[in-house]
């Protein structure tokens, strides 16, 4: 960029330069025989330089309101002091009629100099004038006191020429005091070339090099005119040829940036702004302030099927016929005085009825005057269609989340803000005002049980161990008692190393599920008549207790109770009578028995009880035969009469060395025959595998030891 900056204005002042070193050794050769020949082309060059300031100035002035026009004004009314003073200098030139005093060197000479003063002045300046607008007043009075400075100059050339230093002797040529003067303007312009050159480098304006070039070649004017003897001599002619070289730089400078840059650049916006509108896919139009078309995007006339020359100069009405006026709808005005949106329906070339958002936005000058509307429409019938099928589905979801009782809960971990559905908080008798959205109403609402459970499995999901989180817990319902839910929910967001962010799940009231679970649970482990563990339960709790034993090596007792006679109990008293009876002793022994003991119907009038944490067989027997003493001490009642009855009672210890719970039970079941067969209402210890290698009269029964 540097280069094409400084590249054709510096080749210019370089040749002119160059042309300057050979010319101003050639001799002062007459390039005309007498001043008068040389009179007309002296015209018609200042004439090109006069034409060219009153351009700049024109220029300047009509710029005057533009933003950044500083440097133009100023230009500006510099060029018409120079084009002033010019034009009293051609008027002045030696060989011209008399204007108001006699024509003649030395006052073209004063004129000439008040010209170029202002010139040097100008461009001295211009580097350091910031890129703002004047005000009118800053303005006005710079253009007062450049007139009234050419004006005074004019004056003193004029009226008061004695009061001037002589700078012309005819037949001697310049004075000394004149080459000085124009040594000083040549370094003057030199240093105004230098320091627009810098600028116009360091701010990339072109307009600003060509000013420097012309700067320069002005100094090389003033170089010529050091040199002349006469005004039609070989050093006049180039200065003033020099001088209209400078010109036309300044021309090109001043024009270049005040018309055909800001012109060129206009033009690339339009195009931009063209393709930008042409690109987007909603319909753009611009109105005046009549309602009629200024221009539209592609996607407008594609719209329509109307090309956009078509529309131009035509308003809706004209267009579409009455009833498509499309802004201003209220205040009946051709356009809208104020943005305005709102929907509407139009039918495309196609036929089909399209939903449009339009957006009327007024434009105006730079005084505030209405100029017209922009219109911008955008195609919604999709969204529509869309919207509406997101909100279907939203209702179709919502009827299934409350047909199966679901209840949703989104959490923001970061925050720890947790929002809940209306359903959430139903299931558990409260409203979605009740209840805080944060992760604390849900902590404070689940049971302390079930905290350990949740830990286990929401702690490994959050860290990413598995895919999903569920858990079944209780959670408290607003009249008090305890609402069982099932928890099912996952991650949807973690941050790059893994942290969950944002998890969301579903709630289930699964209360009825759990009481059937419970009651299917009881079914399956207890007896009905009896309410008592039933065998299945029993031998369960056994092995575990055999196993228990082996591994610890405690002791554990159980007790195989059967009611003495039973039989005739039916027999006589009849079966309800016999059910009572079995009632009646399986609440006798429950209430007797430790919480760790397990008691349970075994089968017909045959109980079971298991005996953990027992010191040994001994106190196993001891056990048994508080039992055997409580329920002889303590008949049934059966139609208001005390009915007695007895229970025989096998023993036997869990031995390490049992294969199962059946191997205790048959030694169990030894034992009770024993005590069957020694006459009933009584408890008999089991031998253990080690007795039953001695012979049996060996072993003395202990229940014999046993007390009654
Ligand atoms: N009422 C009632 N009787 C039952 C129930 N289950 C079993 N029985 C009866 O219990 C009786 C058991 O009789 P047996 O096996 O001969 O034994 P027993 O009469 O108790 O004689 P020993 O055991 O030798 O003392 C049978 O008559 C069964 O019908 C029950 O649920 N209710």
């Amino acid at each position: 960029m540097l280069q094409a900056l400084k590249l054709a204005p510096a080749r210019w002042a370089l040749f002119l330069s160059v042309l300057f070193a050979f010319g101003s050794v050639l001799p002062a050769w007459q390039v005309f025989s007498a001043p008068d020949h040389y009179l007309a082309l002296h015209t018609a060059l200042e004439v090109f330089s006069i034409t060219v300031s009153a351009m700049v100035f024109g220029l300047g002035w009509s710029l005057r309101r533009t933003p950044q026009s500083g440097p133009f004004v100023w230009l500006g009314i510099i060029f018409l002091a120079v084009g002033l003073s010019d034009f009293l200098h051609v008027l002045s030139y030696a060989g011209m009629p008399v204007f108001i005093t006699p024509s003649g060197a030395e006052k073209a000479i004063n004129f000439w100099l008040v010209a170029r003063s202002f010139a040097v002045l100008g461009l001295l300046v211009l580097p350091f004038l910031g890129c703002t607008r004047w005000s009118v007043t800053r303005l006005r009075l710079s253009l007062l006191a450049v007139l009234a400075a050419v004006t005074l100059m004019a004056w003193v050339i004029l009226f008061q020429p004695h009061a001037l230093p002589q700078t012309f002797v005819p037949g001697q040529g310049i004075t000394a005091l004149k080459i000085r003067i124009e040594y000083v303007l040549a370094a003057a312009y030199a240093v105004a070339a230098l320091l627009l050159f810098a600028r116009g480098v360091r701010d990339g304006v072109r307009a600003l090099t060509w000013l420097a070039a012309a700067a320069w070649t002005m100094a090389l004017a003033e170089l010529y005119f050091t040199l002349y003897v006469d005004v039609s001599d070989v050093f006049n002619v180039l200065g003033h040829g020099n001088k209209l070289a400078a010109s036309v730089m300044i021309y090109k400078a001043v024009f270049s940036a005040g018309v055909r840059e800001p012109h060129a650049a206009l033009a690339q916006e339009r195009a931009l702004l063209r393709a930008m509108i042409d690109s987007v896919p909603d319909l753009i139009a611009f109105k005046d302030t009549r309602g009629a078309y200024l221009g539209c995007n592609k996607a407008f006339s594609r719209c329509y099927d109307l090309s956009e020359e078509s529309l131009i100069g035509h308003t809706d009405t004209e267009l579409f016929g009455p009833g498509m006026q499309q802004s201003g709808e209220a205040g009946g005005a051709a356009v809208a005085r104020k943005p305005e949106r709102h929907e509407e329906w139009i039918e495309g070339p196609d036929g089909n009825m399209r939903l449009f958002d339009t957006l009327h936005i007024p434009f105006h000058d730079e005084a505030g005057a209405l100029l017209g509307e922009i219109g911008i429409s955008r195609d919604f019938t999709e969204r529509r269609r869309v919207r509406e099928q997101i909100a279907e589905r939203e209702q179709r979801l919502l009827m299934a989340l409350q047909g199966a009782s679901l209840g949703i809960w989104d959490w923001d971990i970061g925050t720890g803000r947790m929002s809940f559905s209306p359903l959430w908080a139903e299931m558990l008798g409260r409203t979605l005002d009740e209840v805080a959205q944060d992760v604390s109403s849900w902590e404070a609402l689940v049971h302390p049980e079930d905290w350990g459970h949740i830990q286990a499995t929401l702690g490994p999901h959050l860290r990413g161990e598995t895919k999903s989180y569920t858990a079944e817990y209780r959670m408290r319902h607003s009249d008090g008692h305890w609402v069982w839910v099932q928890d099912a929910g996952r991650v949807l967001e973690r941050d790059e190393e893994g942290k969950a962010l944002r998890a969301i799940g579903l709630h289930q009231d699964i209360s009825s599920r759990k009481a059937m679970e419970e009651s299917l649970l009881q079914l399956a482990t207890s007896d009905p008549l009896t309410g008592l563990w039933n065998r299945r339960y029993f031998t369960e709790m056994a092995n575990g207790e055999l196993g228990r034993v082996r591994r610890h090596g405690s002791n554990a007792g159980f007790l195989l109770i059967d009611l003495d006679h039973f039989k005739r109990v039916n027999d006589t008293w009849g079966h309800a009578a016999g059910d009572e009876v079995l009632r009646h002793f399986s609440g006798l022994v429950s209430g007797h028995l430790r919480e760790v003991d397990v008691f349970a119907r075994l089968g017909g009038e045959e109980f079971g009880v298991l005996l953990p944490c027992i010191d040994d067989a001994a106190g196993a027997l001891r056990a048994a035969e508080r039992l055997r003493d409580l329920i002889a001490s303590n008949p049934a009642i059966v139609s208001n009469a005390p009915l007695p009855f007895s229970v025989s009672i096998g023993v036997a210890m869990l031995d390490a060395e049992d294969s199962g719970f059946d191997v205790i039970f048959t030694r169990a079941d030894e034992a009770l025959y024993e005590a069957k067969r020694s006459g009933r209402n009584r408890a008999v210890l089991a031998r253990t595998e080690k007795d039953r290698g001695c012979a049996p009269e060996d072993v003395q029964p202990l229940s014999e030891m046993a007390p009654r």
